[in-house]
């Protein structure tokens, strides 16, 4: 059965994808991979069609997304030119090393892909958790606006994701839940 929400993200080595988990956890979205040679399946575009709000997600590398991300953004020309996603909701999520990393850049990707389908982007409307009390399992400790960002270590496996970040993704997806229940 398609969901009014899809989460479509591609991830290299799994972290990302375990946010995305989380997004899907809250929103109640259906998740949708993009493959290691950023393909999506005939099945999952038919899902992008049929659903209200697309969230993003791609981890950030180099300061931007992946290429197998761009590849799928390429390959939605093909919508584009037939005004497929217009006025649906749009948000996106990255995981990267660095607490800062250039994330922002790769939300701007995202966010410049939705607007150039004329989308509507979600924000995380989150306050930041940036007090002195503020620790790293706090919702939004990284203090992100424009979409959902999370910090992995380098060396970290897929099952040490921070605990704070997991929570934010979750919520995250919640607000697109509510968003998309609003203007539905
Ligand atoms: C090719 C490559 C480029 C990367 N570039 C960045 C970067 O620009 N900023 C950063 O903070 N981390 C960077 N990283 C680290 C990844 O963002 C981080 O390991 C992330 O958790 C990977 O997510 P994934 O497991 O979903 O692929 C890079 C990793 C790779 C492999």
């Amino acid at each position: 059965m398609s969901s009014l929400i899809s989460i479509v993200s591609h991830s290299g080595f799994g972290h990302t994808e375990k946010l995305a988990q989380a997004v899907a956890q809250g929103s109640g979205g259906a998740l949708l991979a993009i493959d290691q040679h950023g393909e999506l399946s005939p099945e999952g575009w038919a899902q992008l069609a049929a659903s209200r709000a697309i969230v993003f997600g791609s981890p950030t590398y180099m300061g931007n997304v992946s290429w197998q991300f761009k590849r799928f953004a390429d390959a939605s020309a093909g919508v584009w030119s037939q005004q497929g996603w217009k006025d649906k909701l749009a948000a996106g999520f990255t995981n990267s090393a660095g607490i800062n990393g250039d994330k922002l850049a790769t939300l701007h990707a995202m966010f410049t892909l939705s607007q150039q389908h004329g989308m509507l982007w979600m924000g995380t409307g989150m306050p930041p958790a940036n007090a002195k009390t503020s620790t790293r399992d706090d919702i939004n400790y990284l203090a992100s606006f424009a979409g959902l960002m999370a910090a992995t270590p380098s060396d970290a496996s897929v099952d040490e994701l921070a605990l704070g970040d997991l929570l934010t993704a979750r919520a995250f997806g919640e607000r697109v839940a509510a968003l998309v229940r609003r203007y539905n």
